[in-house]
């Protein structure tokens, strides 16, 4: 589904921060990626989501080579995939439904985005995902009331309601008590098996990327240093990794 060849990221003024990364991820795998503090995982999911530019590489989607695209192409592919930050980017104000309903903006018809009316069917929809996460009875709680992992769930299904196909989630359980970073972590497995959505992961925990991820990316100065399906890491592979 995705294909890389030789990635690299520079930042201005020569400080070299991804060096020629090649790999795959395929549909429906939930790619845990483990690293040093520093070691460039934010701005590889940023790279990925073409949120930064790439300075060299091949990035092919879907098996159409998407290296350079830009503009309304960029735009299009951009709503298949999800972002989902360590703080989640949600209206505090507004409740959990609301927030969810608003990952359909882009979907709605024009009259209902100036009218601010929600079909009966979309409201089902989002019930439906609240549900999947299993914050039906927080439906209509404003989100600042909702602890950091229900917020975190409450990204995950507007995410899915945007009709997502890879997410891209930067340290979602950053913060969060064992419970709820439990929680997130399984729904996000979840998605990955039942709608074969991609993820990929970033975490500082070992134990949870050895527990969740069908593969286990290990980033260091740069360079991917292990790539290996999902299991208990050697100390060696621990070593490669964090030194
Ligand atoms: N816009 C930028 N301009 C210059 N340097 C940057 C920029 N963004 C990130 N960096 C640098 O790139 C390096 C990698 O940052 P990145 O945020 O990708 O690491 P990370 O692995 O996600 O770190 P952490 O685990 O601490 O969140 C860091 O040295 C950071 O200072």
């Amino acid at each position: 589904m995705i294909i890389v060849r030789n990635l690299s990221k520079s930042f201005p003024p020569d400080h070299e921060i991804l060096s020629r990364l090649s790999f795959q991820a395929d549909e429906g795998e939930l790619i845990a990626l483990i690293g040093g503090s520093g070691s460039g995982k934010t701005t590889l999911f940023r790279c990925l989501s073409l949120k930064l530019t790439w300075d060299e590489g091949q990035y092919i989607y879907k098996g159409n080579d998407i290296s350079g695209v830009r503009g309304l192409e960029q735009f299009k592919l951009r709503k298949d995939w999800a972002f989902l930050e360590e703080k989640p980017n949600l209206n505090p104000r507004k409740s959990a439904l609301k927030n969810v309903l608003s990952g359909l903006f882009f979907h709605k018809a024009w009259w209902r985005i100036l009218s601010g009316t929600t079909s009966g069917d979309d409201h089902m929809t989002a019930m439906d995902y609240l549900d999947k996460v299993g914050l039906l009875d927080k439906a209509h709680d404003p989100v600042e009331r909702l602890s950091g992992g229900e917020k975190q769930r409450v990204a995950i299904a507007k995410a899915l309601i945007r009709g997502a196909k890879v997410i891209y989630a930067d340290e979602p359980i950053s913060g969060l008590d064992p419970e709820a970073a439990l929680r997130v972590m399984e729904d996000l497995k979840e998605i990955c098996v039942k709608d074969k959505v991609t993820i990929f992961c970033s975490l500082h925990q070992v134990e949870m990327a050895e527990k969740f991820g069908s593969r286990i990316w290990g980033l260091a100065e740069g360079r991917l240093v292990v790539d290996i399906a999902g299991r208990r890491l050697t100390q060696h592979e621990k070593n490669l990794v964090f030194g």
